[in-house]
């Protein structure tokens, strides 16, 4: 980390000696006329060498400031973890329209025609190729931002690609492309599935969660009510919003007003955004709190992700306790469910009301749970990789740091089911057989995962 010392002020004892030492800048000044003219030729020739020394430092600390430090594992020496940064996209044209008109094409009666935001992301792939399955008409938009392994979501991009989805290049909060696709295509829905995830990273990099999960939402929710027709919004929120809550289950009516990580407050603040998008314009606006996603194609930056990498490796693993020896357990939630509640929530979704940034009335403004009801330790999540793996883990058990993680979480979801019809079926033995199966045929063993 740089620091900045300061330079010592001209007028300060402990700068006179400096003053005897330092070289003059004969023509510059007219000495003779000055009573001190060491002090005289000092002062330019210091006065120049500050200006240029803050200068540099200056521009090496905005060089700094632009730059977010690394995703969890960064390894300098390995090219396969780069720093999380945003690029310049070029998008438009004809032949460009011509695949974001024909990617969001309905082929089904009734269908409707979705912009999946975060869609080369875990669950933006899987909520995208379930909508192309049934022929819904589909555009992804996607950042692909580098916090974990781009080589995933490029591998997710082709997946979708055959499916018949495209992906623009483009981040949620560039207001001209997202006007333009709106021009090019009368969205019904909105999935907003881009985000800046995980807890522990947000002690990280804040600034990366205020940008795309309260910066990025506002954008997407301040092009949504000026375009007319307005379409229904859709997005994620999380299970982190019930933070310290020690009732359990939790229900959507419980308090979330205290969040253990940044992450989880970003979230928080989106619903309050949420709120106040539908008060004023008429956007009807769904909520879901996932309840930790897990599944094939999964997150590399999760804990059962990169503890199936770091079991096959042969490397330690850190499993989590809470205080007196508490344990520490996840309500994890298979992707098939998670896709389900996703789908349903968005064929549920009453219209919007507003026309042009006008409201005409009042909609829509709901908040679900997506769990699966059957918290499991995270012990227990081990256990379970080591019998699929067939590899005996290396386990350190470690106190839960204080980063943003909490104890546990449990989801109610009785008002999900009511209103949506939504049923977890996959538990999560079932589950991470599926994850390995893929996994293994992904990387092979593992041995040479670029994870
Ligand atoms: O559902 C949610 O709200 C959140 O679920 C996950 O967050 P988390 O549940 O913390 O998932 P992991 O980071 O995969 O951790 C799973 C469990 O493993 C534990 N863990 C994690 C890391 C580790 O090294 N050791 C360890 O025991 C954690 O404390 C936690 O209990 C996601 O990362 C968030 O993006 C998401 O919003």
């Amino acid at each position: 980390m740089l620091l900045v010392k300061p330079m010592p002020s001209s007028s300060s004892p402990s700068s006179s000696h400096i003053t005897d030492d330092a070289p003059s800048t004969p023509g510059k000044f007219k000495i003779e006329k000055s009573p001190y003219p060491h002090r005289i030729k000092w002062h330019s020739s210091f006065t120049k060498l500050t200006f240029w020394s803050f200068f540099f430092l200056g521009i090496i600390f905005i060089f700094f400031l632009r730059s977010p430090p690394p995703p969890p594992g960064y390894d300098p020496s390995s090219s396969s973890h780069p720093r999380r940064h945003l690029r310049n996209f070029s998008w438009g044209g004809a032949a460009w329209e011509k695949r974001v008109r024909s990617s969001a094409s309905v082929r089904s009666r009734n269908g409707i025609s979705v912009l999946v935001t975060g869609a080369a992301g875990f669950v933006g792939t899987h909520v995208s190729a379930a909508l192309k399955r049934r022929g819904d008409g589909v555009l992804g938009l996607d950042n692909f931002n580098d916090y974990y392994d781009p080589s995933l979501k490029r591998a997710r991009q082709a997946l979708l690609e055959r499916a018949g989805v495209f992906i623009v290049e483009g981040d949620i909060n560039d207001n001209a492309l997202l006007g333009k696709l709106f021009e090019v295509v009368a969205f019904t829905h909105v999935m907003h599935l881009a985000a800046q995830a995980g807890v522990r990273y947000a002690m990280e990099n804040p600034s990366s969660y205020v940008h795309s999960n309260i910066a990025g939402l506002v954008n997407i929710l301040e092009v949504c009510k000026s375009v007319n027709p307005q379409p229904a919004i859709v997005w994620a929120s999380s299970s982190s919003v019930y933070g310290l809550n020690t009732k359990v289950p939790f229900s959507e009516k419980d308090r979330t007003d205290q969040p253990a990580s940044l992450y989880a407050a970003t979230k928080k603040a989106g619903e309050e955004i949420a709120h106040t998008y539908n008060h004023i314009y008429g956007l009807s606006l769904t909520g879901l709190r996932f309840f930790t996603a897990y599944g094939p194609w999964g997150r590399p930056d999760m804990a059962y992700f990169f503890f199936t990498r770091d079991i096959l490796m042969g490397k330690p693993i850190s499993i989590f306790e809470a205080a007196n020896h508490g344990t520490v357990a996840r309500d994890f939630t298979y992707i098939d469910d998670i896709v389900k509640g996703c789908l349903a929530a968005l064929d549920t979704a009453e219209k919007s009301t507003g026309s042009g940034g006008k409201k005409k009335g009042p909609a829509q403004l709901r908040v679900f749970n997506l769990g699966n009801t059957s918290p499991v330790p995270v012990t227990d999540l081990v256990n379970i990789l080591e019998r699929l793996l067939k590899v005996k883990a290396r386990k350190n058990i470690v106190k839960l740091p204080r980063n943003g993680d909490v104890q546990f979480t449990h989801a109610n979801i009785s008002l999900a089911q009511r209103e949506i019809g939504y049923k977890p079926t996959t538990d999560l033995q079932t589950g991470l057989k599926k994850f390995v199966r893929w996994y293994l045929r992904y990387y092979g063993d593992g041995k040479k995962s670029s994870v």
